[in-house]
């Protein structure tokens, strides 16, 4: 585990914690020697006479002094490093995930994130500053311990080393036991907060729909979560017992040991009381140890999970060369490009361009594939087969950054930051005018909204926009992809019609983006479709029509239908 967490820090911190073990290696073998000392003194005092005891006192004496300053230094740095840990891991988990596709960010990833970030992190900050002592000092102090008593008696020192390592080994031995239901317990309490959370966001649709399958899947996920919570109690109990009669054990036959040899008069009984009050103690720190093993290990679970998250791999920026393209008016080249999610085929063999200027609309049927086509444009993923180049640049050897800076997205419920709206919508360019932002404002309707507030473009939009409403939300959305007016813009238009006015101002900003740049719309609005350059009709991840709206109403075929069904009405 020491290993692992040290591979995670970066250089400075990654020292810090080597410099701090080294320190708590120091102090836990000075005590080892403290405790073997005071088995041999306790034994020379008994022994009156024959040894004279003030050698012996004076280096315990000084052996403790020694420890109780090395330990004291100790504890202090392990406060330290136990706070540098926690930033470093925060700090490299926040890198990290900003680099990650797109497409890494399931629901269950990022409760899996939050709790990883919130408790995780947290938790490990402990390890350097509290448990870590203690397990080195279960470790190194009976070997130190051992060692010193070889003055009193070889023989006894040499059983207390086999004893240590048996106990060390059933230690491993029941940690490796409740390890296997901690992974299985924190699965589901994920799940369960995955449900509660999905619960509270849902309430709306779940009332109205009265929908009892949402209620009773979270009634399973804590189920689930509770089972396993007695569960992991129940099999770690049996860990614990065995660990604890183990060293009882060996207790017991350190004792015996003594009796045999106190018998055979190979040691003397003074000497067999000093060696018994060390290992009395050495047991007690053991017993310590132990009881601080379920810290442990949820520390080592928090450490699986970030590694886990830090070993996810961003998209690979390759070296390839440019893509040539038909004409120099293609700003996309979708080239025979098929997706899957897990083993189910999504797109099959999709090819199309997008012209440097113009409206593109994407239209077909509910899980057609739409919106997986506008996220592999901005590399969410990586298309299984086939090759999407932006500006005759192949996706997958273009900078993240240098990608999403020539794309801009609005989506059906954009999530905002928790500022303002002015910065909002700011943050899509930051070096515009107040001039241009004005023209963003008036252009996505957001005029009449502002107008309304008492601090118009500096009223906070609360955590994820929470303080404005729906259509005021994608009207911020839409004042941003105007702010930025990136080489393609991708818009999803709302299913369920927000209100008309939205709608309205969705196909009047895709027509403006579109004088100026390519703008790539998942169209549920006649006014959009009949106002595209082109229309393609998806249907079951395939391109099976493109033309514009007038070319394929004439046709009889998918569009015909799709047309007659949705937007005749
Ligand atoms: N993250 C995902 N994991 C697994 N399958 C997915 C995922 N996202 C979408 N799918 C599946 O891929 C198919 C295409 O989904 P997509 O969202 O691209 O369709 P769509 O045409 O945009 O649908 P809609 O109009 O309803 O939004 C669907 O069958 C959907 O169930």
């Amino acid at each position: 585990m020491l290993r692992t967490l040290h591979r995670m820090l970066p250089a400075p911190e990654a020292r810090a914690l080597a410099a701090l073990t080294a320190w708590l290696s120091t102090a836990a073998v000075l005590q080892g020697i403290v405790l073997g000392l005071a088995g041999i003194t306790i034994a020379a005092l008994l022994n009156a006479g024959d040894d004279d005891p003030w050698p012996r006192l004076v280096a315990l004496a000084g052996s403790s002094v020694a420890f109780v300053i090395v330990q004291w230094a100790a504890q202090l740095i392990a406060f330290r490093t136990g706070s540098q840990t926690a930033r470093a891991l925060h700090t490299r988990l926040g890198e990290h995930v900003a680099r990650l596709p797109l497409g890494w960010f399931t629901p269950i990833r990022q409760t899996e994130l939050i709790d990883t970030a919130t408790t995780g992190v947290p938790q490990l900050m402990s390890y350097p500053a509290i448990l870590l002592r203690p397990a080195i000092t279960a470790i190194l102090t009976p070997i130190a311990a051992a060692t010193t008593l070889a003055l009193l008696d070889w023989r006894y020192s040499l059983a207390v080393l086999a004893t240590t390592v048996v106990a060390w080994y059933a230690s491993t031995l029941s940690q490796r036991l409740a390890r296997t239901v901690d992974t299985r317990r924190h699965r589901t309490s994920i799940e369960a907060a995955n449900r509660i959370l999905e619960y509270a966001t849902r309430q709306p649709l779940i009332r109205t729909d009265q929908r009892p399958e949402d209620v009773d899947a979270l009634d399973h996920a804590l189920r689930d979560a509770a089972r396993e919570s007695r569960r992991s109690t129940v099999t770690v109990l049996p860990g614990l017992l065995l660990f604890s009669l183990t060293l009882n054990a060996l207790f017991a036959a350190l004792i015996t040991l003594g009796i045999l040899w106190v018998t055979d008069a190979t040691l003397t009984v003074p000497a067999f009381v000093g060696l018994l009050v060390t290992t009395a103690r050495l047991t007690a720190i053991a017993a310590a140890g132990a009881e601080l093993a379920a810290g442990l290990r949820l520390q080592h679970g928090a450490l699986t999970r970030i590694g886990s998250v830090l070993d996810a791999r961003p998209l690979p920026v390759l070296k390839l060369p440019p893509v040539e393209t038909s004409s120099g008016n293609v700003l996309a080249n979708v080239e025979g490009i098929s997706f899957r999610y897990g083993d189910d085929p999504v797109i099959e063999d999709v090819s199309f361009t997008l012209p440097r200027r113009g409206l593109t609309a994407l239209v077909g049927p509910s899980g057609s594939g739409k919106t997986t086509i506008t996220r592999l444009l901005a590399r969410f993923w990586d298309p299984t087969n086939g090759r999407i180049a932006l500006d005759a640049t192949d996706l997958r050897s273009i900078e993240p950054d240098r990608l999403y800076a020539q794309i801009a997205m609005v989506l059906q419920d954009d999530y905002l930051v928790d500022a303002t709206i002015r910065e909002n919508i700011r943050a899509a360019n930051p070096s515009a005018t107040d001039a241009d932002m004005c023209r963003a404002v008036r252009s996505a309707g957001l005029d009449s909204t502002l107008a309304e507030l008492p601090n118009g473009l500096d009223t906070p939009t609360g955590p994820g926009g929470a303080r404005l409403s729906g259509g005021q939300r994608q009207r911020v959305s839409i004042a941003r992809a105007l702010l930025k007016a990136a080489p393609l813009t991708i818009m999803d238009e709302a299913t369920s019609a927000l209100d008309p006015e939205n709608t309205r101002l969705v196909s009047a900003a895709a027509r403006e983006l579109a004088r100026t740049g390519s703008v790539l719309v998942i169209a549920h609005n006649l006014d959009t479709i009949v106002n595209a350059d082109q229309v393609l009709v998806l249907d079951r991840g395939r391109i099976i029509q493109r033309g514009t709206h007038a070319e394929l109403a004439r046709r009889d075929g998918h569009y015909r239908t799709l047309l007659d069904a949705q937007w005749a009405r």
